[in-house]
């Protein structure tokens, strides 16, 4: 014990101090943790009983999931995020489209064209596409015609918001078939390896 009482309270305020940074520093390490490194614990302890600290963590895998569970934190989805999702669904269409559609498949293509003009949840880019595609009727004929039909309107979106355009010869190796197991995901009509 210090001799002098000032110096006693000194080292008492001190140790507080240490011990205030201390937990500090613990409690934004825990609230900087990435969302993935939260979703790993939950699903590591998901056979494991319930404690009081799991399930803290499982309430989190409850919160609104991003399109992207890896790089983004929760939260709404932007026009580019959703852009990049919607184009990359109709592309990979594009990719998994037969040689010869049958009647119905062309209808379907079609329809689905107008319905995300029609739908599209962003009215300013929903109500362009309808012009695009009105200056652009589907051409659903063939896989071949179907997706640089798919490239060339996606041009036109580009060059409307002054992105550059892509070079459509190269739409097959940007978007190839789906990678799924004997290709099983194939479309009703495809060229398959059980031709
Ligand atoms: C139907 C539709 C209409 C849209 N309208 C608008 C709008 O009016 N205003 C707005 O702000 N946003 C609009 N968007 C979103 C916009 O097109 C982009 O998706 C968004 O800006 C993100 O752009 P990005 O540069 O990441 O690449 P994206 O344009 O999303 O493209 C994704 C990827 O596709 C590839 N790609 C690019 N061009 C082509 C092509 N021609 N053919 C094949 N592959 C290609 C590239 O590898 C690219 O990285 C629309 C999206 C859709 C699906």
């Amino acid at each position: 014990m210090p001799e002098n009482p000032l110096e006693a309270i000194c080292i008492t305020i001190g140790r507080i101090s240490l011990s205030v940074q201390t937990n500090l520093s613990k409690l934004i390490s825990i609230s900087q943790k990435p969302p993935e490194s939260i979703n790993v614990k939950v699903s590591a302890s998901a056979s494991a009983p319930p404690t009081a600290n799991s399930s803290v963590l499982a309430t989190s895998s409850y919160l609104p999931q991003s399109t992207d569970l890896h790089t983004k934190q929760a939260g709404p989805v932007t026009r580019e995020e959703l852009g990049r999702a919607t184009w990359t669904f109709i592309h990979t269409l594009g990719a998994q489209y037969p040689e010869k559609p049958t009647r119905q498949q062309k209808k379907d293509v079609k329809e689905l064209m107008a319905i995300i003009s029609r739908i599209y949840p962003c009215k300013e880019c929903a109500d362009h596409f309808k012009e695009v595609l009105r200056s652009n009727p589907v051409q659903p004929g063939s896989q071949a015609e179907f997706s640089q039909w798919l490239c060339r309107v996606h041009n036109v979106v580009n060059r409307s918001l002054g992105k550059p355009t892509f070079p459509c010869e190269r739409v097959d190796a940007r978007w190839g078939k789906l990678d799924c197991e004997h290709r099983m995901c194939d479309l009703q009509g495809s060229t398959t390896f059980f031709d």
